[in-house]
């Protein structure tokens, strides 16, 4: 596999609605899921989705970790989400500072859902149903807006 670039704000691979994948997808894709994995690490992102290293499918890695700019960030395994969705989200709102791979050494403060109910596929196939608050809902949000060609300054306040 040749080595994972990441794409800047411009590229219209950012602007694509990405592509579901089919459950028969998952495993064959496990050498690409440990490259960007290994590609979010090295650039020290808590977050990273396929179409930033220009593969246009629903898929994404969370991996909330506490940093200088969110010291109480919450501890967590980085986390890859197969067809992930939001299946309900609070009314209620927080605006806090976010950054992107794709825009770097931009900041904005982006309105996100306080709470959301979230579900997708792991790597095995096994669906999960899990709810989300605080940053880890905030990177969830920003992720999946990477899988319909948003970025966080298309909601900048
Ligand atoms: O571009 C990405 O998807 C990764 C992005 C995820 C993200 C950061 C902050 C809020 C929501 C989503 C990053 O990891 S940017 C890297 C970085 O600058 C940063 C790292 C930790 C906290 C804040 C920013
Ligand atoms: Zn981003």
């Amino acid at each position: 596999m040749e080595t994972l670039t990441i794409a800047q704000l411009g590229n219209p691979i950012l602007r694509e609605h990405a592509s579901p994948l089919s459950a028969a997808q998952y495993q064959e894709l496990a050498p690409f899921f440990t490259a960007l994995q290994q590609k979010m690490l090295e650039h020290n992102g808590v977050g990273i989705a396929a179409p930033q290293v220009s593969e246009s499918i629903r898929a994404f890695i969370v991996a909330s970790c506490p940093n200088p700019r969110y010291p109480d960030a919450p501890m967590m395994e980085p986390t890859l989400m197969l067809n992930p969705e939001i299946t309900w989200a609070s009314d209620s709102m927080e605006k806090d500072w976010e950054g992107c791979l794709s825009i770097p050494g931009i900041r904005a403060l982006v309105n996100r859902h306080s709470h959301i109910e979230v579900r997708y596929d792991t790597l095995e196939g096994k669906e999960v149903k899990t709810q989300m608050e605080g940053f880890i809902a905030r990177i969830f949000q920003h992720e999946l807006d990477h899988l319909n060609g948003l970025v966080f300054l298309d909601r900048a306040e």
